[in-house]
């Protein structure tokens, strides 16, 4: 694994909710559609900077309730775990906080930055998330945590747009009386599917001693929470 000092650091927050099957067959997960900035185009938890004055619990909070509507009493707000998200060339690491709530208050919405959306366990949208996710979140779900990971992103090489020729057919079988006009377009956006980061090495712990408060410079975990 590789190893790094950073140089600084910015701390963010995650917030997972979740609903498990009462009235419901299916366990479900609430994810936002992220509509612009940093991660625009993947479905997420929802999370932000955390401002100056706050801590990360204050932070995460806030953050649910701008970007899903909601609230959570302190008491229903466990946190999960810290991911620390490293990228190449990039000395500024991003510290996040992770957090889960079994019970909400208030009406889910959407916002300018997050569409919401219920997701059955089953059905989570790997394809369209960070490539982390894939990691962490069985983990989250199945109540592996407090964890800790450090994950190593490279920026992706876009693919060049590839454009086909239409595709005219002409079939003349008895049973086709008509000409069919078919323009198959395959091309690539700006937005690959999972980021426009590969995860390139990662390293995750979840049996610890306490709940992760901050990471080291060092990449270690700095202190736990009491
Ligand atoms: C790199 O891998 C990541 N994986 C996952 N699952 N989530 C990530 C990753 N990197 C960042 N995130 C999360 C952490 C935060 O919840 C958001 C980013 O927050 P954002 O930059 O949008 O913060 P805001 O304060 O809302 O930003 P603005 O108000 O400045 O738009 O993504």
């Amino acid at each position: 694994m590789e190893s790094f000092t950073i140089a600084s650091k910015k701390v963010l927050t995650l917030v997972l909710v979740i609903d498990k099957a009462g009235q419901k067959a299916r366990n479900l997960i609430l994810l936002g559609y992220k509509k612009r900035g940093f991660g625009a185009h993947l479905w997420n938890g929802f999370g932000g900077k955390v401002e100056p004055g706050e801590t990360a619990h204050e932070g995460a909070l806030r953050e649910l309730e701008e970007e899903a509507g909601i609230t959570v009493k302190s008491e229903d707000f466990k946190k999960a775990g810290i991911l620390l998200f490293q990228f190449e060339n990039d000395p500024v690491a991003l510290e996040t906080h992770v957090y889960k709530a079994y019970e909400y208050q208030g009406q889910i919405r959407e916002c300018e930055e997050m569409r919401p959306e219920w997701f059955a366990f089953d059905d989570i949208p790997y394809d369209q998330m960070w490539e982390d996710d894939r990691i962490w979140l069985p983990m989250l779900l199945n109540g592996q945590d407090p964890f800790f990971g450090r994950m190593y992103f490279k920026r992706k090489a876009l693919e060049k747009e590839t454009k086909v020729a239409p595709v005219v057919n002409t079939s003349t079988s008895a049973h086709v009386n008509h000409s069919t006009t078919m323009t198959a377009t395959s091309f690539t956006t700006a937005q690959p599917k999972s980021g426009p980061f590969a995860m390139y090495d990662h390293h995750l712990e979840h049996s610890l001693q306490g709940v992760p408060h901050e990471v080291a410079l060092d990449g270690t975990i700095a202190s736990f929470e009491n």
